[in-house]
């Protein structure tokens, strides 16, 4: 039997982690955590940490909020990032982490006036999949399981997920 909780979301920017965590947790009546939400009102909008403080004062703060998450027995949402820092990785082994997957084609409409300071200006596309390329492997490595999110609607990826995850639990 492997305990469900943390389940923990992870995947590239706007493939649907926090919309299906949000879902993935009331279907299984735990607390939802967002870890971006978390940041943000302890430190304020992220895009203005990001302009004010730079990034790894960001990824800094977002590994704390990480590691806070995971002590909950919750559903848990990373922003896309979070992967990035090496205790974070370290946090995830052994729990159950879903990766959510997501084409080029279907993020494009997912991406406008996004608030995410990384896809700021023009190409927010071309920019979004050249990051999402170089974490893929980041991702696979940590992923338990993975659902793609770019052709169903949220409510029915949230079912196969908790069908997923009451099945090995
Ligand atoms: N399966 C889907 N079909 C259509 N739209 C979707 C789907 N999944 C997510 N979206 C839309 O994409 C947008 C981004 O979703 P969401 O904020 O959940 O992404 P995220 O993975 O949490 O991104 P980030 O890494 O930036 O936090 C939202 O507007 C959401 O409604
Ligand atoms: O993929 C990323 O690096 C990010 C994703 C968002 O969830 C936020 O955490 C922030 O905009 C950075
Ligand atoms: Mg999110």
């Amino acid at each position: 039997m492997k305990s469900l909780l943390p389940l923990v979301f992870i995947g590239p920017m706007a493939a649907g982690k926090s919309k299906i965590g949000r879902l993935v947790a009331r279907r299984l009546s735990v607390p939802f955590i967002d870890t971006d939400k978390v940041i943000a009102a302890k430190h304020g909008p992220i895009p203005a940490i990001f302009a004010a403080q730079g990034e790894p004062a960001f990824r800094a703060y977002e590994r704390d909020a990480v590691a806070e998450a995971m002590r909950g027995d919750a559903v848990v949402s990373l922003g896309g990032g979070a992967v990035l820092h090496p205790d974070t990785r370290l946090e995830l082994a052994g729990h159950t982490v879903v990766l959510l997957t997501v084409t080029r084609d279907a993020v494009a409409k997912r991406l406008a006036g996004s608030g995410r300071p990384l896809l700021d200006g023009d190409d927010a596309v071309e920019r979004w999949a050249a990051i999402a390329d170089t974490r893929m492997p980041i991702y696979e490595a940590l992923a338990t399981e993975t659902f793609d999110t770019s052709a169903r609607p949220i409510t029915q990826i949230a079912d196969d997920i908790v069908t997923w995850a009451r099945e090995r639990s």
